[in-house]
């Protein structure tokens, strides 16, 4: 598979070097806002770049017809209308909060452990995220998929960065020089607290999910989840 790359910072060099070891090539490298580029010697297109270019860079590949995989988070407001492009356009699209294998499995076991919980007004829940110091997103994209997924199958009612009311879950963000990410749910009662955590030790986790994503997308038509993939 001939795979370019939009956004070649620490995403896009650990996903190339995994890429070519399961022996795809690397044809294009974009790390700039390029007013234009030819994605024809491409199969497959990867998105790991910044949220101000996200969308840009995802619809210049609906445009020219070649299929898109997009982990690059804080660009979510116009997720829907990049939905929307992509069906116009007949191409093919996933985006994913997080590639992991590990933390979309965790995604399921954070949705099963939200409906048992809803049923125990006596515990509290929270997020709490880790990230690096360069990260440009607060929170990052899976915490606010992990709200969203607890809001989903309880009586919460949205989610807010620190404080927030009663109906809402609390997130909290932490940067920490080198932390690749880690994500903590916590519900917690006066007498005990419990407590699911994933813990990413390298990127590799993320660029092997994105990999695997672009290999599934590679010769379809619309738009698709990691759930697609993976389950
Ligand atoms: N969904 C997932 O599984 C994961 C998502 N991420 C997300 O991916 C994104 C990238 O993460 P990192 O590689 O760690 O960041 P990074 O800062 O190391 O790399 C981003 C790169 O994008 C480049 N860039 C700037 N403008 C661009 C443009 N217009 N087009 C293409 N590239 C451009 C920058 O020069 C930089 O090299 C972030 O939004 C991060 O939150 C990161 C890890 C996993
Ligand atoms: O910026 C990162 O590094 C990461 N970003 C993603 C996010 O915002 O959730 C995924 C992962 O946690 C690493």
């Amino acid at each position: 598979m001939k795979i370019a790359l939009l956004g070649y910072g620490k995403m896009g060099k650990t996903i190339e070097r995994l890429a070519e070891k399961r022996g795809h090539e690397v044809v294009l490298r974009i790390s700039d806002d390029v007013q234009k580029y030819d994605l024809k010697k491409a199969d497959v297109a990867i998105d790991f770049s910044i949220p101000d270019a996200a969308f840009k860079n995802i619809t210049s590949c609906f445009d020219q017809q070649i299929p898109v995989v997009s982990g690059t988070t804080g660009w979510l407001s116009r997720y829907n209308e990049a939905v929307k492009l992509c069906k116009e356009k007949d191409a093919a699209f996933i985006y994913a909060s997080n590639f992991s294998l590990g933390v979309n499995l965790f995604f399921e076991l954070n949705k099963k452990l939200a409906q048992m919980m809803n049923s125990f007004k006596e515990y509290s829940v929270d997020i709490e995220e880790i990230h690096h110091t360069q990260k440009l997103d607060a929170p990052s994209g899976t915490a606010i998929s992990l709200a969203e997924q607890i809001i989903e199958n309880s009586d919460k009612k949205g989610w807010k960065l620190d404080e927030a009311s009663e109906d809402e879950i609390p997130v909290t963000a932490k940067r920490i020089e080198n932390v690749p990410g880690t994500h903590i749910i916590s519900y917690k009662s006066e007498v005990d607290t419990i407590k699911i955590e994933h813990i990413a030790h390298s990127r590799d986790g993320f660029a092997l999910g994105a990999i695997i994503a672009a290999e599934w997308l590679k010769d379809k038509k619309g738009v698709f989840s990691m759930k697609d993939v993976l389950f």
